[in-house]
């Protein structure tokens, strides 16, 4: 992916089924939980880059003794190693003090003890991370600020574990503004922070209500107040507290929720927008975003991860019983197809085959743009994440080739005039030719402050090779996405126009991108987006300003429906014009500016059709479009694009729909 919008966020949980005495005697470590979490949080460190949060809490605490704990680290990924190493050490020192207590204890009374590394019980009364309850999160904020304060997980405390609170989550909520006020009708004080901390206020209301509810009943009963809590934890009904938490929730979600007395809980978007897999055996429960963390750290084939289905909620009660259920109406399944192109890890076999399928859906429109001239044209890819797209796209025109020398050949036996030349010309010169033409040099990035730190990663990432292309060749190159473009024109594009080519096409596995994205991915501002540049500049060109003004009124108009009726109005701005009208003017608006280099820059997309084409599976969903086709899967959507529009007709900058109130 050559553009700066870089990824999501990414969720682990470990939910031990046994005390830590178990995985002390069978795994030799106490800290098997905590061991798990973090490898598969390194096994995620493809997502999220603002920063790390990890979470604990730890079942049948002594009263006065702590058991929610949260750490949060403003930390890039990379740095991630570090801070286990860090904690690590902290485990060490705590080892070291308490063996230390041991040992002169030993020295007065005679009596001796374990070593604390081989203690169970003082490792969870010690060491804050050692508990039945891990979590990890890896955030890249799409929603309020970046700093430290908006890491997840997010927790409340109360003097009650059975109201004490923590979540975290890979989501967006659209309509977070709506939350907020539901709130404060109520006569409750949300902070407008993020939409975590709606998450959380929200949850926490409906945690409480059910809380005094059975406090009141059990109080009322007679029972004493040392015996209530245990009841409480017993009787919570989780999987009831979520429905009523999410039942005006317009987002996509995977969102995780610990309550301080050792309930579990992991929910799902209706539309299984954000993904969710799980695993479980006798020892342990475990979730992650991607499915392919759970088979590496837990060395499980594929078959025995399980999908959380969309708007369920799945319940680990404190005493180990696991359910899942149905918290909402399922609305029609739409997986983020961004996960597929670009987010997840490639090595998922099914992602895997897709984004080759990707690749292969560029052939037909890649050999009539060379025009067969394969003797003359050089296959490359844009690092790192393209690379499998780029093997798919190698695969497809192979096949594509093999069958258009076949058809010539038989062509030529019919017609009685096979020559060697001619042979020569179809077998020996005219094959593709792949070569790695763009290098990614730097490992990126360490403290980001803003977004506009974000943009400037990227420039100064890539070199080329050298001495493989020639003045007559067109130098092909596939990239996952064009978001922005601003890394092609600006770094890429220039660079790779050092190796003198004919032409270079730029292949995009993602069609067009139109519309923002609302659901957890970072990609909002309408007025970024160079497709939508592309389609503005051509309204401009054209004397058709006033398609700008009537769809500012448009949106205007659509922001007053209510949510279930609203359109989306921005799919004006693109009407009058066919796809390679727009894909065009994206090649104009990304050829770099002051270069020698005379050649010429053409943009390919892929296709809508293309797209469902490559990811779509017979009997799976319909993967998700809509910041290509601008259909969005729920209301809160549309509201965000045509919110989006207005921002950019009024020059306002930010997120369309991080309106707090
Ligand atoms: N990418 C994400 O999932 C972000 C989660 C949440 N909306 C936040 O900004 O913190």
């Amino acid at each position: 992916m050559s553009d700066p919008i870089r990824h999501e966020c990414g969720l682990a949980v470990v939910r031990l089924k046994k005390s830590l005495a178990y995985y002390q005697e069978h795994y030799g470590t106490a800290l098997y939980g905590f061991n798990l979490l973090a490898a598969l949080m390194a096994k995620q460190r493809n997502r999220g880059q603002d920063g790390i949060g990890i979470g604990c809490c730890k079942l049948d605490m002594p009263a006065g003794t702590p058991y929610l704990f949260r750490e949060r680290f403003d930390v890039s990924v990379e740095q991630m190693g570090e801070v286990f190493s860090g904690i690590r050490k902290d485990y060490k020192r705590i080892a070291r003090k308490i063996d230390g207590q041991r040992r002169e204890e030993r020295h007065e009374t005679g009596v001796e003890h374990l070593p604390f590394e081989e203690d169970p019980e003082a490792i969870k009364r010690e060491f804050e991370l050692a508990g039945e309850i891990n979590i990890g999160h890896l955030r890249y904020g799409t929603s309020g600020g970046l700093g430290k304060a908006c890491l997840h997980p997010y927790l409340r405390r109360t003097t009650w574990p059975t109201r004490s609170l923590m979540v975290m989550g890979n989501f967006n909520l659209t309509n977070s503004g709506e939350l907020n006020r539901v709130m404060m009708q109520r006569g409750q004080h949300p902070v407008f922070g993020t939409d975590t901390q709606s998450v959380l206020e929200e949850i926490g209301f409906q945690l409480d209500e059910a809380h005094t509810q059975l406090y009141h009943e059990l109080r009322d009963s007679g029972m004493p107040g040392t015996e209530i809590p245990k009841h409480i934890s017993a009787r919570l009904d989780v999987g009831e507290m979520i429905r009523k938490s999410a039942q005006i929730w317009d987002g996509g979600y995977a969102i995780v929720g610990v309550i301080g007395s050792g309930d579990l809980f992991v929910m799902r978007d209706p539309n299984g927008i954000r993904p969710c897999w799980y695993y479980e055996n006798d020892e342990i429960l475990a979730f992650a975003s991607e499915r392919v963390a759970l088979m590496s750290v837990l060395e499980v084939p594929e078959e025995d991860v399980k999908e959380l289905p969309p708007a369920h909620v799945a319940v680990m009660k404190s005493c180990g019983t696991f359910t899942t259920e149905k918290f909402t109406e399922v609305s029609e399944p739409k997986p983020c197809s961004f996960e597929r192109i670009y987010f997840s890890r490639g090595n998922d076999s099914e992602i895997y085959k897709q984004r080759k399928r990707l690749g292969e859906q560029l052939v037909e429109q890649v050999v009539e743009a060379i025009d067969n001239d394969f003797e003359h044209t050089v296959l490359s890819f844009i690092p790192n994440t393209a690379e499998t797209a780029y093997f798919g796209f190698l695969d497809g025109l192979r096949k594509s080739r093999r069958v258009a020398v076949k058809e010539a050949l038989m062509e030529m036996l019919k017609k009685g005039e096979l020559d060697e030349a001619k042979l020569d010309d179809l077998v020996l010169r005219n094959w593709p030719r792949a070569e790695k033409i763009a290098h990614k040099d730097i490992k990126m990035r360490t403290f980001i402050a803003s977004d506009a730190g974000r943009d400037e990663l990227v420039s100064s990432v890539y070199d080329i090779t050298y001495g493989s292309v020639t003045e007559k060749d067109n130098l092909v190159v596939i990239d996952d996405s064009i978001v922005r473009g601003t890394t092609l024109k600006t770094s890429l594009l220039r660079i790779l126009a050092r190796t003198n080519p004919k032409r270079i096409l730029v292949l995009s596995t993602a069609p067009q991108i139109r519309y923002p994205d609302c659901y957890g991915i970072d990609m909002s501002e309408l007025g970024k987006f160079i497709a939508f540049q592309a389609a503005v500049e051509l309204l401009k060109e054209r004397n058709m300003r006033h398609v700008l003004r009537e769809t500012h009124e448009a949106c205007l108009a659509e922001l007053k429906k209510p949510r279930h009726e609203m359109r989306n109005a921005v799919k004006a701005i693109y009407a009058p014009f066919t796809d390679e009208e727009i894909s065009a003017k994206v090649a104009q608006l990304v050829s770099p500016a002051k270069t020698p280099w005379k050649g010429k820059v053409e943009v390919i997309f892929q296709t809508i059709p293309g797209l469902h084409a490559a990811l779509d599976i017979a009997g799976g969903p319909s993967f998700g479009d809509w910041y290509f086709s601008g259909d969005y899967p729920t209301p809160g959507g549309f509201g965000t694009v045509n919110r989006a529009f207005i921002n950019f007709y009024e020059k306002k900058e930010g997120r369309s729909y991080d309106t707090l109130l």
